[in-house]
């Protein structure tokens, strides 16, 4: 049946600087570029042909899909990019350094922030700088949809319309897709697919760049899961 690779971004330049990202539209860096490439040549190794791409709205990601299908050699493909797949929201923590936030609330506190299921970071308001109301690319969408921070099950919220709508009839219907997104709108993603309980979801992390490969029964249970490490 059909497959479906899902590629979290190669390493942005806010990766690399450890700063809280979310919504905030930084490039990749040197690594991310390399790593974006290097999935691609994995892919075009084990002869994965897509029939459709999906990204999120954020130029890591876009820039991650066209590399790894400019290696793989299939640019040509339909490709959409859509909000629902954009990292979760980290509200007023976007462009604060994570250890200096380690240091001020503690270890534990920043780890509740990252990687709980249902604890939401400080938010942002509508009027805050850097809200994401007042960008262009969100113009188009019910300004009570636009979020000030995000928690990973509010990011699973807003991903499963995107699955239910778009992706899972195109998988049903034996298409290859390929998602190039960011860590926690993956993560949500990957808990819904395989069905991974509010506990388990916290130690599931995503590598930058690297392919995560699901093959799919006809009723879309996971049938095998592969990775290709970039690195
Ligand atoms: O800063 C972010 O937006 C994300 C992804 O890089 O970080 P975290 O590891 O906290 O999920």
């Amino acid at each position: 049946m059909a497959k479906l690779v899902l590629i979290r971004h190669g390493q942005s330049e806010w990766n690399l600087a450890n700063l809280f990202t979310g919504w905030e539209d930084v490039d990749l860096s040197e690594k991310g570029v390399a790593q974006a490439k290097a999935a691609g040549k994995a892919i075009k190794e084990h002869g994965l042909e897509f029939d459709y791409a999906y990204t999120s709205v954020l130029k890591r990601a876009i820039k991650t899909l066209h590399y790894a299908l400019e290696e793989s050699d299939q640019m040509w493909i339909p490709e959409f990019k859509t909000w629902r797949l954009n990292e979760r929201h980290y509200g007023a923590l976007q462009g604060k350094n994570k250890a200096d936030a380690a240091e001020k609330y503690g270890d534990e506190q920043v780890h509740i922030w990252r990687r709980s299921y249902d604890v939401l970071p400080p938010l942002l308001s509508a009027d805050d700088e850097g809200s994401a109301a007042k960008d262009r690319r969100y113009a188009n969408l019910d300004p009570r949809t636009i979020p000030g921070g995000e928690n990973l099950k509010v990011t699973l919220e807003r991903v499963i319309p995107l699955w239910e709508d778009e992706i899972a009839p195109k998988l049903l219907d034996n298409k290859n897709v390929i998602i190039a997104a960011h860590g926690n709108s993956l993560r949500a993603l990957s808990k819904y697919i395989e069905n991974i309980s509010d506990e388990d979801i916290m130690n599931l992390e995503m590598a930058t760049g690297e392919p995560v490969v699901y093959d799919f029964d006809e009723k879309l249970n996971v049938l095998s899961k592969d990775k290709y490490p970039v690195d």
